[in-house]
């Protein structure tokens, strides 16, 4: 059996709770009954420079495959500046353990390209936060011509391994804290 993920979510709403994982003398084991749930992903995908962001998502989808994680949902929007609320509806799903946001930004004659990279990396990090939930950016540019953005369409694959990690990384909400006395 491969690595088994430890899902970020509830402990609870999945039927164990982060105590089943770790033995009284700090040791880690891990019950065959986690093994059960796989962590589980929302993909925001970008139709904007379609071409592209459909290699992204082939790629993401498959980096997905290869970790032995779960798409549970794909939300499409048209270009990445509307991918923020499509984040927050994943990042709200309980079933949804993490989010990766797929999507490119090809410099035209404006700033324009900066003008939605930035609120749209700003507003993502807000999601993140505000839902406690991973959500990562697999958004390429600005500053990008669609020959860069061709070589960067593998950033897709690394923003899913980042959510893969955060969920594996991050520590449970509900553990006691240092602060407590
Ligand atoms: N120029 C790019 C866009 N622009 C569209 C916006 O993201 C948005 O869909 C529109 O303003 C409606 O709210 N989107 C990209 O994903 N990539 C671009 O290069
Ligand atoms: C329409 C867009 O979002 C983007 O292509 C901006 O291009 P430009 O900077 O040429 O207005």
């Amino acid at each position: 059996m491969g690595p088994v993920r430890f899902p970020g979510k509830p402990a609870d709403a999945v039927g164990f709770r982060l105590a089943d994982t770790f033995g009284e003398n700090g040791t880690s084991f891990t019950p065959a009954h986690l093994g059960s749930r796989m962590t589980a992903l929302g993909l925001v995908i970008a139709e904007f420079n379609r071409p592209i962001t459909e290699q992204m998502e082939h790629e993401a989808a498959e980096a997905a495959q290869a970790a032995g994680a779960e798409v549970h949902d794909i939300v499409h929007v048209p270009g990445v500046y509307d991918a923020p609320l499509a984040a927050d509806r994943l990042a709200r799903l309980e079933a949804v353990d993490a989010v990766a946001v797929i999507g490119t930004v090809i410099t035209g004659d404006t700033d324009h390209d900066q003008v939605i990279s930035d609120a749209t990396a700003q507003r993502l990090a807000d999601v993140s936060l505000e839902r406690d939930t991973p959500v990562t950016l697999g958004v390429t540019g600005p500053g990008m011509s669609a020959a860069e953005s061709r070589e960067r369409i593998e950033n897709a694959a690394k923003a899913v391994d980042s959510a893969l990690d955060l969920v594996d990384e991050l520590p449970d909400p509900e553990s006691p804290s240092r602060t407590a006395d």
